[in-house]
């Protein structure tokens, strides 16, 4: 049987529940035992946020196709699931559990991100603000974002980065800035928002996901990492970007 990190009673919608964290990384809510609903933090679960005695945990979450595409169907959906809690104390504890373990995620805190709004048909800025800018707050995510004014400015701008600063760097774009920034010692996550994005189709197909903003998002923040050699091989006046 899988024990609890934490365990305690909070209202939804006016009705007694029980909330319980388990240390399989679920967190499921309860009627007299019986499961009425579970989230897999890892997986589901962005981050939460409290007023007053409400505890509200932001997710995304799996269902039909709709939004927007690069290809493949869009199927996560942000969710907010509000519990009320008993007491200060008993929300004092399970925000302190929740938050330790996502913290033991190991996922970013502090992101740089660039954004090309040349790239592709144009449209990383409205990706940016429909798609990153909301899973980023609901993740809890600081950021520092950088729209790339001309060519090569993103391979500038990484050059005098602090990077001690940032847990790393997103890059709502193509793969050409992803190669610009492609040098930094410093984990490198992709937004498709360019014409062909191979880099990221390529690793969402790789784990089963469908090529979206969302589900880059999703894994860019899930913090799992991955070595990638990129290499530019110049002949004459043609660049070629191996990768
Ligand atoms: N403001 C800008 N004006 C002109 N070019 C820019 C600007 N910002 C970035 N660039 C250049 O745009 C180039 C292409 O960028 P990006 O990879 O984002 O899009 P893409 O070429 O459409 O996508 P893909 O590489 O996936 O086919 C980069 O080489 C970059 O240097």
């Amino acid at each position: 049987m899988e024990s609890h990190i934490v365990s305690d009673e909070v209202l939804v919608n006016g009705v007694k529940r029980s909330l319980t964290l388990s240390t399989d990384g679920t967190l499921g809510w309860f009627d007299r035992g019986e499961l009425l609903r579970r989230l897999f933090v890892e997986k589901e679960v962005l981050g939460f946020s409290t007023a007053g005695h409400l505890l509200t945990i932001r997710a995304l979450i799996k269902t039909g196709g709709d939004g927007f595409v690069c290809s493949g169907r869009e199927s996560l959906v942000r969710r907010s699931f509000v519990f009320e809690s008993v007491s200060d104390d008993s929300l004092r504890n399970l925000c302190e559990k929740i938050e330790g373990y996502i913290d033991s995620l190991g996922r970013p805190k502090k992101l740089f991100l660039f954004v090309n709004p040349y790239g592709g048909k144009k449209s990383a800025s409205k990706i940016f603000t429909s798609h990153v800018k909301p899973i980023l707050e609901d993740a809890n995510i600081e950021y520092t974002i950088q729209e790339t004014k001309y060519q090569l400015h993103a391979k500038e701008v990484s050059r005098s980065l602090d990077l001690t600063k940032y847990d790393g760097i997103f890059c709502v774009s193509g793969d050409g800035i992803l190669v610009e920034a492609a040098a930094l010692k410093t984990p490198l996550g992709v937004i498709p928002a360019g014409t062909g994005n191979g880099m990221i189709k390529s690793l969402l197909d790789s784990v089963g996901e469908p090529c979206t903003p969302t589900h880059a998002v999703l894994a860019a923040i899930r913090g799992h990492k991955r070595s990638l050699d990129v290499a530019t091989i110049w002949q004459g006046e043609t660049i070629f970007i191996v990768s």
